[in-house]
């Protein structure tokens, strides 16, 4: 399994995951979804240049222009909530794609320990695309595991990328041994060292889902 960390080289891109995190910034909800929804599009740009390419011949009105255009059939796949401005980031750029959505949250069992449901999941045929997972947080990776398995229903891709923006170091071991190694590429912003006692990224950013579109009962 490959993996690509974008935040390794200085770009604006780290300017974008600090305000992520910032406990001060991150309290303005439109920055923050303005903020994943920008990192979408910068990773969306990244993982363009794994696509396939072919030339073609594109009229002009005062000529033939060779142009060489992607020719991959992509599928945006995103995990609810927090998921949702990721998405729209990636589709800004990726216009031509078609989607799917998969729901996963948390349900505790007690204070510490919790299962993931999965309850809905809306996506295309996904045999022989190439299938872009996104979701911006990589706590243990179970709901990123689970949504792949779910989306399995629905086909064998040709490729899948998991497009993240703040993974546990946890979380990349525990995808190198559940997602298929040659043909998975796993994107990210940044890598944290621990997980706290409730599978939180420490330091990560708190709740996304709650920090994008409020605290749940
Ligand atoms: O790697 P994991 O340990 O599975 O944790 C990561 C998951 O947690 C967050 O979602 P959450 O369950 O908080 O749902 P939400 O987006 O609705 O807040 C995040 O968006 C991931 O889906
Ligand atoms: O650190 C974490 C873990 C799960 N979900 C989040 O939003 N953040
Ligand atoms: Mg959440």
């Amino acid at each position: 399994m490959k993996i690509v960390n974008l935040g390794e080289s200085n770009s604006i891109l780290n300017r974008f995951v600090s305000e992520l995190r910032d406990v001060n910034i991150q309290k303005d909800s439109l920055r923050f979804r303005r903020n994943i929804e920008r990192i979408g599009e910068i990773m969306a740009y990244e993982i363009s240049k794994d696509f396939s390419y072919s030339q073609k011949d594109i009229q002009s009105p005062l000529g033939i222009a060779p142009m060489s255009t992607p020719d991959d059939r992509v599928v945006i796949s995103t995990i609810l909530r927090a998921g949702l401005p990721y998405h729209q980031g990636f589709l800004s750029y990726l216009d031509y794609a078609e989607n799917a959505f998969v729901s996963a949250y948390r349900k505790y069992k007690d204070r510490l320990n919790f299962d993931i449901h999965i309850e809905y999941i809306a996506s295309p045929r996904l045999t022989d695309k190439t299938l872009i997972i996104t979701d911006p947080m990589l706590a243990t990776g179970s709901s990123m595991e689970l949504a792949y398995e779910a989306l399995l229903t629905k086909g064998h891709p040709a490729h899948i990328h998991v497009a993240s923006i703040i993974s546990s170091k946890q979380a990349i071991e525990y995808l190198q041994r559940k997602m298929p190694d040659d043909k998975t590429t796993v994107w990210i912003a940044a890598l944290d060292d621990e997980l706290d006692d409730h599978s939180y990224i420490i330091p990560g950013l708190g709740d996304a889902g709650d920090l994008a579109y409020g605290e749940k009962e």
